[in-house]
């Protein structure tokens, strides 16, 4: 164990005590410069920078197309770049990958898992990939499938789960093996209500513990809620990003403030549907 004194500040020999020595500063959680990704003549991310600080519940928004899952993908390793640097937890995604995978959890959108598998199968699968003994894979599996509230159904294969405990096995998933960050696109898209509860109590939990929880999301009453750290994406674009109360600013809501950010205006349909509804 380390010695007290070296670690917490000590108290010198005339009894004053001394300011303890500066704590490590930790890489952000994430660092991407000049990141670029095209599609054909779509650019999906056009150069962004963007700095995302360990330890913090972060929501990264954006309207439908604004570059989030394209984004994700490529922090994490699964999309190419065309250009561009990108950092977690001071590794480099695309020349570092074994070190940045083993210290990430992923649960991505369209989440494809292994369908003929039954729940227990899955985290025991995860956690052999992930290198865990099979004694500790188990007691993590039992008490995921027991918080998530899928003990009842771990038997169960994967392909008769609904979309809502899809979810949460791919979460359990990506816990598995204790990542310091986790991505997570949508986590709770069709997710019932008493699951979502679910769900953010785990996640809360975990950022307690000082890991970092990086999800994407168009609800902004979620995002206010949760998150205490808020990247706002439009057209490839980053447009603000900060703690919450600084891309808040002096708007009502992360609501208002968004939809300034973005430059939406609600579309008023005017003349048009002009067919839709009434009686027939
Ligand atoms: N594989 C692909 N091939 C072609 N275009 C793509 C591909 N993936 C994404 N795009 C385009 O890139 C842009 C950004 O898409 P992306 O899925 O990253 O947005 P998003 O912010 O996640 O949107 P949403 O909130 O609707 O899921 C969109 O214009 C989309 O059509």
């Amino acid at each position: 164990m380390a010695d007290q004194a070296d670690s917490a500040g000590a108290t010198d020999t005339a009894g004053v005590a001394q300011a303890p020595p500066p704590t490590q500063a930790l890489p952000p959680a994430v660092r991407v410069e000049g990141l670029w990704k095209r599609f054909g003549e779509q650019v999906a991310v056009a150069g962004i920078d963007l700095e995302l600080p360990a330890g913090r519940f972060i929501g990264l928004v954006g309207p439908n197309g604004a570059g989030k899952t394209t984004t994700l993908s490529m922090v994490t390793g699964l999309l190419r770049p065309d250009m561009g640097r990108i950092e977690v937890a001071g590794h480099d995604v695309w020349r570092d990958p074994v070190e940045v995978k083993s210290r990430i959890g992923v649960l991505p959108e369209g989440l494809r898992l292994f369908e003929r598998l039954s729940g227990r199968e899955l985290l025991g699968y995860t956690g052999r990939l992930r290198g865990l003994p099979g004694a500790e894979a188990d007691r993590r599996a039992t008490q995921l499938l027991d918080v998530l509230d899928l003990a009842g159904a771990q038997h169960k294969l994967v392909v008769d789960y609904s979309t809502g405990m899809r979810k949460k096995i791919g979460l359990a998933s990506a816990l598995l093996h204790n990542p310091e960050v986790l991505f997570l696109d949508e986590p709770f898209e069709g997710v019932d209500p008493v699951s979502a509860q679910t769900i953010r109590g785990v996640l809360e939990r975990y950022t307690r513990s000082g890991a970092t929880v990086v999800f994407s999301s168009h609800v902004m009453e979620l995002v206010e809620s949760l998150c205490d750290w808020v990247a706002v994406m439009a057209a490839g674009r980053i447009r603000a990003q900060g703690t919450l109360a600084e891309v808040r600013g002096e708007a009502a809501s992360l609501q208002d403030a968004f939809l300034e950010l973005v430059g939406a205006g609600v579309r008023d349909t005017g003349e048009s549907l002009d067919w839709l509804g009434g009686a027939r």
